[in-house]
Parts: structure tokens; sequence; C-alpha cells
């Protein structure tokens, strides 16, 4: 696609990109097996208002982790972006950060952003303060057009849901978008991209996403949470296992037809450390390989297996005999991670609450020793025996979102008007920006603009590439 050389003042616009799970296979995937995340109703929402030349400012308006900053466009370093051979192409992104770019971000940074806060709270916003400038950087020029940037997300921030791969996603969509190195989405069947022409916009979404994921670990990531956000559904994830080497992980979308389960997504609220668990792995590993080792290895051939269960074309979400089947998958898998453990007081007591009330089966998600569990229930679950097991996880102080497995990647509303009556306005009006900014809590955000729960609320579109 080319690029247009003007750049006519955009309409007010918004983009948004879901959250992840890991279903099956953590923790084996660091050891080669493969494993299968999948993105979830919990979004990320991110309001551009375009504003008139003159003003010359970007502003960040991040309110859910308490950052508003704004900068002025013309004091930026832009030389630094511009030297010769330092600039990238919108088409062809860096794979990991130029420091010498990351230099000449920091101190518009570091001393700029949110200078009094604990040291916890700079780095969240340090972290998306340095995305999105890197990405504003490399996408923008001098001549862009000043806009304020309002995001909200429903996902938790840093509970291991892909909370930074989803604002890193918006980020990229809304910046390529401005840039129109972007083509579509197109609104439905009938005026349909070729599927090799959307994916195509997709993977360039999901390599500049990654970008600004690099800037916020400050590490190397996977990968894998970028790219579920970007793409929806589901993927394979699986890391090179060249002893040691290091290749790039294999990841493989699979297609739009993986079953949009419900699910309870249980936040245990209690802190961990991804590293700390890898390495506890690691250790048992070392003290007893032989059983480390099959254990998994078993965890790679139920991932396997729950594959093949749930891409089957005749799998059916609403069939008792299925959703056990899988039930059963997620008991194996969360049994074979609490003997390497990984699992933790918090998260069995999830697990008990879910067996002593019949109703589905719960497994731990991610990194474990805390963050979150996810629920799976019988098709035949009534509503009441939810809402019971509700009540006592919200007594105990868990927090519980209800969530849709397999839910929608990457999507824009251009332009960011109502298309039903709703709370927040009428049909063809404006979302305004303050409302968005000032929606109470995740479910005032779903209720302006979200696409999580409400999968059919109009005027959004979204890339659809067919996958493997
Ligand atoms: N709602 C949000 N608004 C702004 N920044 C966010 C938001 N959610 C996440 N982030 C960024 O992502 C970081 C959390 O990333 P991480 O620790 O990897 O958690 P997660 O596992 O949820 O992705 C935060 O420190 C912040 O920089
Ligand atoms: C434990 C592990 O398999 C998944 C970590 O998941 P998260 O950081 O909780 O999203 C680690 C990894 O795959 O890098």
């Amino acid at each position: 696609m080319e690029r247009k050389a003007s750049s006519p003042m955009a309409p007010t616009f918004l983009v948004s990109a879901p959250g992840k799970v890991i279903v099956f296979g953590e923790h084996a995937a660091v050891h080669g097996q493969p494993a299968i995340a999948a993105a979830i109703s919990l979004r990320s929402y991110l309001l551009v208002n375009t504003l008139s030349k003159s003003r010359r400012t970007v502003r960040l308006s991040f309110r859910d982790i308490g950052l508003d900053h704004t900068w002025d466009i013309d004091t930026l370093p832009w030389a630094a972006f511009n030297q010769p051979g330092r600039r990238r192409i919108y088409s062809s992104p860096a794979t990991s950060l130029d420091p010498v770019l990351l230099a000449a971000v920091k101190p518009h940074v570091e001393a700029a952003v949110s200078p009094r806060l604990s040291d916890r709270e700079r780095r969240m916003h340090t972290g998306s303060a340095t995305a999105f400038l890197y990405l504003f950087l490399s996408l923008g020029s001098r001549q862009s057009h000043p806009a304020i940037y309002t995001l909200r997300s429903t996902i938790p921030v840093g509970a291991g849901l892909g909370s930074s791969a989803s604002v890193c996603v918006c980020l990229s969509t809304a910046l390529l978008l401005q840039t129109r190195a972007l083509s579509g989405p197109h609104a439905d069947h009938q005026q349909q991209q070729p599927p090799e022409e959307a994916k195509m916009q997709i993977e360039r979404v999901n390599a500049w996403a990654f970008v600004g994921e690099l800037c916020i670990h400050g590490r190397r990531p996977s990968g894998v949470d970028n790219t579920v956000s970007a793409y929806g559904n589901a993927t394979v994830f699986r890391r090179a296992h060249d002893g040691g080497g290091g290749g790039p992980p294999t990841i493989t979308p699979l297609s739009a037809s993986f079953p949009k389960l419900p699910l309870l997504l249980v936040d245990t609220q209690q802190p961990r450390s991804t590293a700390e668990q890898v390495e506890r792995v690691r250790m048992l590993a070392e003290e007893q390989p032989t059983i480390t080792e099959s254990i998994l290895t078993t965890i790679g051939q139920l991932t396997t297996s729950a594959l093949e269960v749930m891409s089957s074309s005749s799998f059916d979400s609403e069939d008792d005999m299925a959703i056990e089947g899988l039930g059963t998958l997620f008991r194996v898998n969360h049994g074979l991670l609490v003997s390497l453990g990984v699992s933790h007081p918090r998260l069995e007591r999830v697990r008990e609450l879910v067996d002593s009330a019949g109703i589905g089966w719960a497994k731990l998600t991610g990194a474990g020793g805390g963050g979150c569990a996810i629920t799976l229930f019988r098709p035949t679950t009534k509503d009441e025996e939810m809402s019971v097991l509700e009540n006592t996880l919200h007594t105990e102080g868990f927090r519980v979102y209800k969530t849709i497995l397999g839910a929608n990647g990457v999507g824009v509303l251009w332009p960011a008007v109502f298309h039903h009556d709703s709370v927040g306005g009428k049909p063809g009006e404006e979302i305004n920006q303050e409302k968005f900014e000032k929606a109470v809590g995740p479910e005032g955000v779903e209720q302006l603009v979200g696409v999580g729960v409400q999968e059919k609320r109009q005027g959004w579109k979204f890339w659809a590439c067919t996958a493997v």
C-alpha cells in the first residue's frame, strides 16, 4: 500500500485491543513445549482526538494509572530519529530497540513524567510514556498533527493478563492509522479485504506493538501477548528448543472458529513474579530432572490434545460431553502445575471453591504463585449457581471478571461516534473525550464504548485474516 502524501485532519477515532490468558501449557512453554494463549473480552480502548496544527502538543491521558502528560512536539528529539540509517520506515519496524534512540527519548520521560511518585508508580508511567514516545517519534514527523491520546482499559494492570501488550497494540494501531500506513479494516463481508492484505495490516500493527512492549518491559518478551492481542482468537506458541541457542518462537494464529468459550477469570490479587516462578521450575528440573521432564512433556501432550479438541469442526461449546473433556484437561494441567510448585494457597482456594460447587473446573493461568485462575463452567450451570460462587469469591477478597475466550483482536471505530442510543449519547454523536476519561471503572468504560462483552456493538471493524 502506498502512503498518501497529504495529511488532512483525522476525525476523532477509537482503537481497542484485547488482553490474553494462557489456556494450556504455561511453564512447559519455557522448556520447548507448546502453549495455547487466547484473547479475552477484557480490553484497552484508546481515543484519539486530533487537534488543529496550531496547538503543537501531544498529550497522553492514561487515566487508569494516573498518567497525564503533555509534550511540545517541536522540542522532541526528531533529529535523533531522523539520522540516516536510524530512521525506520513504517513497513519495516525494528525487532530490537536502538540504544541511541532510547537514550534520546529518556530525558523527555525520566526528568519530565510524574517526578513525585513512588518508584513503582513511576515505573508504570515511564514504561507507557517511553513506549508512546518511541513509537510516536518512529512513525510520526515534526509535522504530525497535535493530538490527545486517552487510554482506558478494563484489564487489571500487571496481573499477567497482557495489559501492557494491549496498550501497545492500541498505540501502534492509532499511530499507524494517523500516518495512513494501514488500509482497512472494512465493514462487512461484501467489502472484505483480501485476507492476505488484512494479515499484512495486523502483522504491521503487531511488529510495532512489539517495539512498544520492548520499551515497557526493558527486557525481551516472547511476543506472544502482543500477537494474541493483535490477531485475537487464539494462538499456539512454541519456543525454539535448541539447547539454549534461543531462536525465535513459533507463533501460530488459530482460526476464527476457535470456540468463544465463556470463562470466569479470578484475580487472587496476590502479587507474583513471572521470573521467580520460572526459576522455581528450573531448580526442580535440576534436582529431579527425569520427573520434571516427564511432567513438562505431559503438559505438552495435554496441550496438543486440547488443541485437537478445540479446533475440531465438530466441537460444540454447548455440549456437556465436549466441555467435560476439556474440563478434565483443565484439571490435569492444574494438577501438574501444582506438582511443579507454582500454585499458591490463594489459587488453591479458588480451585477448592469451584470444585466444591461442582459446576466447573479451575486452573491457574500464567506464571502462578498468585495472579489469576480461569474457570470453565459446565453448560448446564444455572445462573444462581454462578452467582453464589461469584459472591463467595468476592467475599473472600478475590476479583472476578466474566470473560469470553477467543475474542476479537485489534479493532477500530472510525469515526468515534455512537451508533445507537446509549448512556453516553445519541446515534451520530461523537464520543466525548471527557466522558470517556471520566467513565467509572471497567463497567463504565464497557457501557460507553465496550466491544468486549457486547461483541455486536455497531461500528467497530476488525481486520479479518484467515489464520491457519
Ligand atoms: N491501563 C493502562 N494504562 C496505561 N498503561 C498501562 C495500562 N495497563 C498496563 N499499562 C502499562 O503496562 C505495564 C504493565 O505491564 P506488565 O507488568 O507486563 O503487566 P501485564 O502482565 O498486565 O501485561 C504498566 O506498568 C504500564 O506501563
Ligand atoms: C510461565 C510462563 O510460561 C508464562 C508466563 O505468563 P505471564 O507472565 O503470567 O503472562 C513463562 C513464559 O512462557 O515465558
